[in-house]
């Protein structure tokens, strides 16, 4: 399998410590003893704070790290340092940034397994899974390496000789906020594109997952990134609310759920600084009767339970045609019950628990609640992880759900998927785009008229033909609806963190009007 391929040989021949470290670490080991927070290129404890957070090894319920929530004076150094390396690094050609952000990619890749094991202990997420999300994370900044050398305005003639350009000029200091479930990966395809078009950040991980980011930020100052281009300040809400309320902020890039977003809207227009939301979602998946059946039942697997089912652009809502329900909903159930859970760490293991208790209790309600809203649950399994002795994984596709349920209309963010029967293409699509959510959609048909013009009806930023839950880096990826707006990935995202000025030249003589 491609992504199991053997790690660079070199990396054999000279280990350095945290390589030796990585490969020894289980679960039930780490324990951070090292500041969190970073600043003017190097770890710092931060001057002042407004509470303390715990930080916690999902699998095991113990906590890794204790840190001081940034308070504003914190919040206010670390954009200050931003302030210093931004007026360095804009000055830097296309080229020259391109060099650091290659640079970086290469340290990622080189540390990868390391990198996925601090995600995996964080996180919970399967080591299978993390090494794809580190994966991803080198080649977004690949991806803006290169696009940072060809970074260029317009030229336009106007009448007489004169003429005009465009720049595309960075935006100053932005801010990232992040969500736990995709820690380092969400990190780097912020700060990827901002590094790139000239920019300095400022990055606040969630509280629940604090560790990785300031990794990557040590991996940019070794690249060669002036100090102080990317900082990390540590906390939640409190913390978030002084960066968004900061005057020298330029921008916020904010990854998280819908009130929260909702929130920083308002924080960013007291400013008028533009922001990026990246929210939540409740994504159909639309499964024709005409479809390869065993690319759609992968395909439906592919959108639930990635991540525990804690990924924002879920397929949730699995529409399948009515003649093929049962025989769907009979591989569902039959290869849900083949997935490997446990400790996240071991090789085989394909799902781990879920980031913590809370999260756990919230979605089994949901399942509860369906349960008692539906009496022909036509499959539940739940399967327990023998091995967490913090809290276990639930995997519960159930079927045959209604629009109105609960489950079936709210994000849950866990391992459930709802199974739906339809009929005509018609009916599905309204179905489909009766939510205020627009994240992600799919759908699986032979039909290719069918597909393109099913995808032209969703209502949703990112939609999936014949497959689900693929994020190559060069595509847009970003919400309609409540899911957000703005753009990730992609040429376009250069156009939200950059700004374009327009020069405009005379070689004439001025004839004045007075
Ligand atoms: N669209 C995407 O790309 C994407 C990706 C991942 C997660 N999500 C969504 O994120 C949600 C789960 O993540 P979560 O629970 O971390 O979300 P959340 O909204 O609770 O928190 C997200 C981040 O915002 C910070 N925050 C909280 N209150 C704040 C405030 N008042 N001001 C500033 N910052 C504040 C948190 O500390 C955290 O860093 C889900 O809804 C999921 O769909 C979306
Ligand atoms: O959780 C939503 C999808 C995603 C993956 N990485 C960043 N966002």
């Amino acid at each position: 399998m491609k992504l199991l391929r053997a790690a660079p040989i070199i990396r054999f021949l000279i280990p350095k410590l945290h390589q030796t470290m990585s490969r020894s670490l289980s679960t039930g080991v780490f324990q951070n003893s090292q500041p969190l927070n970073y600043r003017a290129g190097g770890r710092v404890q931060p001057v002042d704070s407004v509470g303390q957070e715990q930080a916690y090894e999902p699998s095991t319920g113990r906590v890794i790290a204790t840190f001081a929530c940034s308070g504003e004076k914190e919040v206010n150094e670390a954009i200050q340092s931003a302030k210093t390396a931004f007026k360095i690094w804009r000055q830097k050609s296309g080229m020259e940034r391109s060099r650091v952000l290659l640079e970086a990619a290469r340290i990622i890749r080189e540390r990868s397994e390391e990198l996925a094991t601090m995600e995996t202990i964080n996180n919970g997420k399967s080591i299978f899974e993390a090494r794809v999300d580190i994966e991803i994370s080198w080649q977004t900044l690949e991806y803006y390496a290169g696009l940072a050398g060809s970074m260029a305005g317009q030229h336009v003639q106007l009448p007489g000789g004169s003429f005009g350009y465009t720049r595309r000029e960075p935006l100053g200091v932005c801010v990232g906020i992040g969500a736990w479930n995709y820690p380092f990966q969400i990190a780097c395809w912020k700060s990827g594109p901002a590094l790139a078009c000239g920019n300095a950040m400022v990055y606040k991980p969630s509280p629940f997952t604090p560790i990785t980011v300031v990794l990557l930020a040590e991996i940019f100052t070794e690249a060669g990134a002036p100090p102080g281009l990317f900082n990390v300040v540590q906390g939640a809400a409190a913390t978030g609310e002084f960066l968004c309320k900061h005057a020298e902020v330029a921008k916020i890039s904010f990854t998280g759920s819908v009130p929260t977003g909702s929130k920083i809207m308002e924080m960013a227009s007291k400013g008028i600084k533009p922001v990026t939301l990246e929210l939540g979602g409740k994504s159909p998946l639309i499964i024709f009767s005409d479809s390869n059946f065993d690319n759609a039942v992968n395909g439906a697997l592919m959108a639930n339970f990635l991540t525990q089912g804690q990924v924002c652009c879920n397929g949730t809502r699995v529409f399948v045609q009515r003649d093929i329900l049962q025989k769907f909903t009979e591989e569902v159930v039959k290869k849900v019950a083949k997935i490997k859970i446990g400790d996240p760490l071991l090789e085989d293991t394909r799902m781990g628990p879920l980031i913590n208790r809370p999260q756990l209790e919230k979605v089994l309600a949901f399942v509860k609640g369906a349960k008692e809203q539906v009496s022909c649950l036509a499959v539940k399994m739940v399967k327990r992880n023998q091995t967490a002795a913090h809290h276990e994984v639930s995997l519960s596709p159930i079927g045959e759900c209604r629009d109105d349920m609960t489950c079936v209309k709210e994000e849950i963010f866990g391992p459930v998927m709802s199974i739906l029967p339809f009929d005509t293409e018609e009916e599905v699509l309204e179905r489909a785009n009766n939510t205020t959510y627009g994240l992600a959609a799919g759908v699986f048909s032979r039909d290719i008229q069918r597909a393109h013009r099913v995808a032209a009806g969703l209502q949703a930023g990112m939609c999936f033909i014949n497959n689900y839950n693929v994020s190559p880096v060069e595509l847009p990826f970003g919400g309609y609806k409540k899911s957000g707006f703005g753009r990730e990935n992609g040429q376009v995202a250069i156009e939200y963190y950059s700004q374009l000025k327009t020069v405009c030249v005379e070689m004439g003589n001025v004839e004045s009007v007075f």
